[in-house]
Order: structure tokens, then sequence, then C-alpha cells
């Protein structure tokens, strides 16, 4: 999801802001007063209803204390471009964010070109800001997006769509998936993935000199991602997981593939300008040409399940299915709604899913004591042998923990972006409406005041000593916040939980020699630098 970048979003907009004064301030605030006294967020399941909040002048007292954007500190335009193109910045956006937090302070501001990003790297004034979220929040200028789309005649999707079509989409698709008991009901498809993936570890473990190392983490954890998505989302099974991969499945990964390997060619895509696409066409047309392959794979598994469905009802019989056959039964949504929404929901549901379930396992393998405390947590709770199912998972507080604390060390998301959509008084400094900002969760999550010892690999600092004891959510947000986060939240989580949980019953993970120290590099998403290898040694039940 590179898209989610905020370095990705900063040749988007143009900015206007520093020219609005202190007065004009005043006066817009006292219209919105008016407007949005009464307004409450949308509730729903996850998202919690929150009166919104404006921020006005008695916010920040009757004098106004507030300063202007061109007084904010943050790097010159001249150091972003040396960083970014000649000393490759964009692996290393997440180390960025650190040092400029170190520099600058908590909010600062970076200008690329025309494009003015202001970032925010403190927990509670991302806060703030998203408490303050109206009732469709804009992420970033999805032009390139939209421009694709419109090209082919194709419906955008809820990453790419705004406003009321956003709105419309999200409130059908929220009430299919954001609750943990709405997914619950998958626990068994997405149990038969983990099956396959288990007997994926075995086989490559066995093809291994050591006849225990399984090289290249990730890749497994791609594709099991990949199968378990599909299976809640297309209701059928892909076959990435196994010897021979079918080639359509195999066209899709190359699709998927050439979206994020070429991170840097897709950005320019929607930095070049259209005049300048004649002389450097190729991003572009690789931009299109991967989503022509994404969007092929969703049409062919749509099409399939509503034929087959058209087919059942012609034979009078009863139609049972999920996710898909609800979507095409109930027809809240058009049919190309549907095949933009399952398209961008792939798209977002598996580079992200398999790089935390990496993170996991190698955190895990480091930390063999943590491992062996999760390990026994798992085997009291369910007894031996036994499939955990997502009724189970509420029991085993460190499993969550795990993914929490791993994604807290590695938010795959290092950074998250919002155009504002009203003015706003942030961190003392005045912020006009439509200017483009850069929530840094990389480095707030590893904030000592919020996290103590926060380098340190630490599951059990989740849980919950007693019920007045909360672990403070803003410091650590990785599937976002409010109406706008992550939807595909509780699918991730299901299939992280369940494939962790079957690793740890039957293997005891360890690190192979083969892997060194693995740090992380910004490539669109946060991810592994180096391929990451693990030894899987089975345990004697
Ligand atoms: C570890 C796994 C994942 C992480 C860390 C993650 C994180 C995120 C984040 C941070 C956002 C932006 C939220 C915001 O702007 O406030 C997001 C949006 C989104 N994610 Fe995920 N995600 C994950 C898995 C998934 C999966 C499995 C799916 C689909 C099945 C998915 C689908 C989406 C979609 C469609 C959006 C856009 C939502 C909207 O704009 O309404 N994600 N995700």
């Amino acid at each position: 999801m590179a898209f989610l970048n905020h370095f990705t979003t900063a040749y988007l907009k143009s900015f206007q802001g520093d020219r609005l004064n202190k007065q004009l301030f005043f006066i817009l605030r006292a219209l919105h007063k008016s407007a949005s006294s009464e307004a409450l967020r949308i509730s729903a399941a996850g998202e919690e209803a929150i009166p919104q909040k404006l921020i006005t002048p008695a916010d920040v007292g009757e004098k106004p204390s507030f300063k202007t954007l061109k007084e904010m500190p943050g790097p010159s335009t001249l150091s972003n471009l040396i960083e970014f193109f000649w000393r490759d910045g964009f692996s290393r956006i997440h180390e960025i964010q650190m040092e400029h937090r170190q520099k600058y302070g908590k909010i600062f501001k970076s200008r690329f070109g025309p494009q003015l990003v202001v970032s925010i790297a403190d927990r509670d004034l991302v806060a703030q800001v998203l408490r303050a979220e109206r009732m469709a929040p804009q992420r970033a200028n999805m032009e390139s997006w939209k421009e694709y789309r419109d090209m082919r005649g194709r419906s955008t999707g809820l990453i790419s769509a705004e406003g009321e079509e956003w709105l419309k989409m999200r409130s059908v698709l929220r009430q299919l998936v954001m609750r943990p008991r709405d997914v619950a009901v998958f626990s068994d498809d997405v149990n038969k993935v983990v099956d396959d993936l288990i007997k994926r570890v075995c086989i490559l473990r066995t093809q291994a000199s050591d006849g225990a190392t399984v090289l290249n983490m990730n890749d497994l954890f791609f594709k099991y991602a990949m199968e378990g998505v599909a299976a809640i989302l297309y209701e059928c099974r892909l076959g990435c997981l196994e010897n021979n991969i079918p080639q359509e499945t195999q066209d899709y990964i190359s699709a998927l593939h050439l979206m994020f390997s070429s991170f840097k060619t897709t950005m320019y895509a929607g930095a070049i300008p259209k005049w300048l696409r004649p002389v450097i066409p190729k991003p572009w047309e690789e931009f299109c040409h991967s989503w022509d392959g994404l969007f092929k794979f969703s049409l062919i598994h749509v099409d399939k399940r509503l034929a087959e469905i058209k087919a059942q009802l012609e034979q009078g019989e009863e139609v049972k299915g999920g996710l898909l056959t609800h979507m095409l039964i109930t027809k809240e949504m058009s049919l190309e709604e549907i095949y933009a929404n399952v398209t961008e929901m792939l798209l977002a549901g598996v580079d992200t899913t398999s790089f935390t379930l990496s993170w996991a396992s190698y955190l895990l393998a480091r930390h063999p004591h943590i491992q062996q405390k999760i390990f026994t947590e798992v085997t009291r709770t369910l007894g031996p042998g036994t499939v955990a199912t997502a009724d189970d998972v509420p029991r085993l507080p460190l499993i969550r923990g795990l993914v929490k604390e791993t994604l807290r060390l590695f938010p795959v998301l290092p950074g998250n972006g919002r155009i504002t959509q009203d003015d706003l008084v942030v961190g003392g400094y005045f912020i006009p409406k439509g200017t483009q900002l850069a929530l840094c969760h990389y480095s707030t999550s590893l904030e000592e005041e919020t996290f103590a010892d926060a380098l340190d690999f630490q599951p059990d600092r989740w849980i919950r000593k007693d019920s007045t004891d909360r672990v403070d959510n803003f410091g650590s947000i990785p599937f976002g916040y409010g109406i706008r986060s992550c939807i595909g939240r509780r699918i991730a989580e299901l299939e992280m939980h369940l494939a962790l949980i079957r690793l740890i019953q039957r293997f005891h993970i360890g690190v192979s020699p083969l892997s060194t120290d693995v740090k992380a590099k910004t490539h669109g998403l946060l991810c592994p630098a180096a391929p990451i290898h693990l030894q899987f040694i089975e345990r004697e039940n």
C-alpha cells in the first residue's frame, strides 16, 4: 500500500496555506462552530462514536497564540531532494521520520516542490487530528488511481474513493467485516489455508540440507496471506501453496509484484505530469499494466461466482456463501463497485499481512524465552493438538500481544496521510484546510513516554492487568483509527492469529545461521531489508 505513505503523497496537492491570516481564521472558525456543534461521527463496529471536535478560538485561548506554517521548522526542499534522490531516502523513510522528529520536534514541515507536507510525530497530536475527523476523511490525493479507473471505465474502491462514493461503499463493507464476530465465521476457511501452510513448511524443511530451514519466510507468508484473503474475498482457493501454482494465480502475483517492486515507478506515475508522459512513458504504462492484471484477476473470480449463483437460482436451489455471495446477492453495491473493492482489498491485504507474519516469526525466533511463554499459554489454554478458532483467541492474550507488539516495532505502514478538511490548530500551529498531513506512526510507536523500553520486544506489555489499565492506543495504531481505518483489520488478525498459534503449537522456531541481523527498510511498506531464513524444529508432544 505504497499509496498510504506520506512521502508518496508529496507531489499530489499544491499548498495554499501560509497566506491565511489569523483574522480569517476566526471568521472561518465561527462558521464551522455553528455548523458542527451537534455533529456526531458514524458509529460503526470497532469505530467508536465520538462527538466531532473542531478546534475553536476558545481552544487556543482568547488571545491567539498559534503560529503560522511559515514559522514551522523542517528540512529545506534541497535537503529533502538530496536525502531522497541521492541518499536513497525512499528506503529509509522510517529512519528519516525518527531523525526529523529528533531534529525538528513533534510537528514539522517538508516541501517537495510545490507540495507541502506537515508531519505529526506525537501521540497526542495524532490523536487530536484523528479525533477531529469528519464523516469521510481523505487520506491523500488519489488522482492517478482515479485516472486509471476513468480511462478503463472502472469504479473506485474503498482505497481510491472519496466523499459520498466512499461513504456509501464503506457503510456496506463495514457491516460485513469490521467486527471480530463478523470474520469469526471464516475460521474454518482460514484453518484450511493454515493446514496448507504447515504442510508447505514441512515440505520446504525436508528439502533443506539441515532438514529444518525454510528460506525466505516472506515468500511463504506472501502465498499464505494471498490464499487466506482470497479464501474469504473470492470464496475459493487459488493454489498459492501448491507445488505448481496455477497460471492465472501466477499472473496475478506478477501484477502485484510489479505494483510494489516498481514502487518508485508507480509513485512517479502519479508524479509525472500528463504532458511529460510521451517523453517518459514507462511509469504510467507499468502502473496501468499492473492495474490491468489486478482487475483481470478479480473479474475472473467474481464472474465465476456470479455464474455459479445464477445457475443455482435457475435450479431453484438455495444460495449459500460468504462475503462475495452476500455482496452479489444483496446488490448494495454495483458489480463494478464489487470488482473494484475486492481488487483493492486483495491488493491491500497481502503484503501487509505477510510482512507482519515474517516479523512476528523472526521476533519469536530471536526471543526463545518469549516463544516458550507463548507456547505454554497456547498449550495450557487449548490442550494438546487442538486447532484453534477465532473464538479461542480472546483466551490467548499473549498471541494477541505478539501481533500488537510486532506491529508496534514494525508498523507495516510507518506513516499514514490525511488531507485536512477543516482549519485546525495543532501543536500551536494554524494548519489550513486542504493541507497534506503525515502521521508518523513509526516514530510514535517507539516513544519512551508511551512504551517503556520501547525498543524491546515485550508482547506482554499489551496485557491489561485490570479493567482500568489501558495501554495507550494512539502511540501505536498500525491499522489507523476511526471511520477510515483499515477495513481488513479483523481479517488480517484472524489470518495472523490462527497461523501463529498453529506454527507455535507444532514447531520450535529458531533463527537460521543463514540469517543475519535483519533490519527494516521502507519499500512503500516497512519490510525486511534481507530475506528471513528460519528453522522449524518439530516439538515433541
Ligand atoms: C497487518 C495487516 C494490515 C495492516 C497493518 C493494515 C493497515 C492499514 C492502514 C494503516 C490503513 C489506513 C487506515 C487509515 O487511513 O486510517 C489501511 C487501510 C485499508 N486496508 Fe489495511 N492493513 C492490513 C491488512 C488489510 C487486509 C487483510 C485488508 C483486506 C482484506 C485490508 C484492506 C484495507 C483497505 C481496503 C483500506 C482502505 C480503507 C478505507 O479507505 O476505507 N488491509 N490498512
